[in-house]
């Protein structure tokens, strides 16, 4: 796993996004949520293949989950979807990720475009947790050098808390370091940051996984009402969580060290209810994995 903090850096280093980064409300037509399109990605460690030939469209606007046992290629995936991937050494991959259309790794296009309208959110809370909560939601604007009048900034502070669902909780001490919250209002706090530099996709690698129940259901909550905002893709291993939380799911497997793949997909409801697949069936129902 690379170091996050490089992403949040490489997300701004764009001065093209000063505009939408510092106008709150604005530049709607850079920053709506878009559809992202996996088209047979297969990926390898070394000669190590662990995904094969996976296609997945996740719609605009939906949660899209990614479940399966582990070991299965989900993370992978999911960093393959905002050239994360592409940072350890030995990986390599085939296919290809399309944006409303284009795609991510056309030859020519840089690295940062993707990774500043894909965002990230990590499994552990990685504020900087030195830094005050307000500087924590503007530290991407401040890495990349980009100026903005403090009352752009305050306004873009109190827009991300609040649509990350931490305003009302911190809007009396922003000036108190990000590492004095809890465990849920850190990954709250991150979930702002990421909003700041206004991605399109939301990737989200098990955000509650290291939260107890209630900041699990607070997390949940926020990305329920995040995705009008922004397309969001969740990986987790909690099939209560995939079922509350998205619009769509794929379960992926690898079986008997064949890499991994997706056995089936589909709106949640018919996932869990009435799967076509009788892996998935025994997954869902937590039979394995
Ligand atoms: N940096 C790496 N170098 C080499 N192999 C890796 C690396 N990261 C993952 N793998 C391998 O790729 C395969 C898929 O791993 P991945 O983490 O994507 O699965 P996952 O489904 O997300 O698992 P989990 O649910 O346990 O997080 C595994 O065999 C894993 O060992």
């Amino acid at each position: 796993m690379s170091d996050p903090t490089d992403t949040l850096v490489d997300e701004i280093l764009d001065p093209t996004r000063r505009i939408n980064a510092v106008r709150p409300g604005r530049g709607a037509a850079q920053s709506d949520p878009a559809t992202l399109e996996a088209d047979s990605i297969s990926a390898w460690f070394g000669d190590h293949k662990v995904l094969e030939h996976v296609s997945l469209t996740m719609p605009a606007r939906k949660v899209t989950a990614l479940i399966g046992p582990s070991g299965c290629g989900k993370s992978t995936f999911l960093r393959i979807l905002n050239r994360m991937h592409e940072l350890v050494g030995s990986a390599s991959l085939a296919g290809r990720v399309l944006l409303d259309g284009e795609d991510i790794y056309d030859r020519g296009r840089r690295i940062t475009h993707a990774r500043r309208q894909i965002g990230m959110v990590f499994q552990k809370p990685n504020p900087f947790p030195a830094m005050s909560i307000y500087d924590n939601v503007t530290a991407g604007l401040k890495l990349g050098g980009i100026k903005a009048g403090r009352d752009d900034r305050d306004a873009l502070v109190e827009e991300c808390l609040t649509k990350a669902g931490l305003w009302k909780e911190v809007r009396d001490r922003l000036r108190q370091p990000g590492g004095a919250l809890s465990g849920g209002q850190q990954q709250r706090l991150c979930i702002a940051r990421s909003l700041a530099v206004r991605p399109r996709v939301l990737l989200m690698d098990e955000p509650c996984s290291a939260l107890d129940p209630t900041s699990t259901r607070r997390i949940e909550e926020t990305i329920h009402e995040l995705s009008e905002e922004v397309t969001i893709v969740i990986v987790t291993h909690n099939m209560q969580q995939a079922a509350r939380v998205s619009d769509q799911c794929a379960f992926f497997l690898a079986e008997q060290g064949t890499p991994g793949a997706i056995v089936e997909h589909g709106p949640t409801g018919a996932m869990f209810d009435s799967p076509q697949d009788p892996r998935t069936t025994d997954y869902v129902n937590g039979r394995f994995g």
